[in-house]
């Protein structure tokens, strides 16, 4: 089950990729928004990232206008690895190094077209383990608050 979510800047888009997923028979929870009227991008970035950290849905994808804002929003939720998309080859590379479990958009950025095609990707690459792992181990200790450097 993927978490979706967006606000009125990434709206149009997250229709497109719905589009898609019904087309492929893959299933989705809508947090919303549902039109283009104005609204605050924290509170869907929010709702998909507790989604997708508390394990209720295995993987999500968030619209705004450019992807950024509503990224930090989920960001900030423990566990979550939200990564801005922009092109192919960072689709495909967020999951096999970042193992990222949340694809951000932006609908003043990127193309209907391009995005079901970055989102085909995302939800298709395996993620990769060996030295990656140790790295992702060093983002949760930062969020833990336990990493030390020299
Ligand atoms: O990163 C934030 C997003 O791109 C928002 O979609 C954007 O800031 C909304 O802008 P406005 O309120 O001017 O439509």
């Amino acid at each position: 089950m993927l978490a979706l979510g967006c606000d009125h800047g990434g709206y149009n888009l997250i229709c497109a990729i719905k589009k898609y997923l019904d087309e492929k028979g893959i299933e989705y929870k809508d947090f919303g928004t549902y039109s283009t009227d104005s609204v605050d991008y924290p509170v869907y970035g929010y709702k998909v990232a507790k989604a997708v950290a508390s394990g209720e849905c295995e993987l999500g994808i968030l619209c705004c206008g450019t992807g950024i804002g509503i990224s930090m929003a989920a960001n900030k939720v423990k566990g979550i690895r939200a990564a801005v998309v922009s092109n192919e080859f960072c689709a495909e590379m967020t999951r096999r190094h970042n193992h990222a479990n949340i694809l951000c958009m932006g609908g003043r950025v990127t193309s209907e077209e391009d995005a079901v095609k970055f989102t085909e990707i995302f939800l298709n690459t395996p993620e990769e383990g060996d030295r990656h792992l140790k790295r992702l181990a060093m983002i949760d200790e930062i969020e833990a608050g336990t990493f030390k450097v020299d």
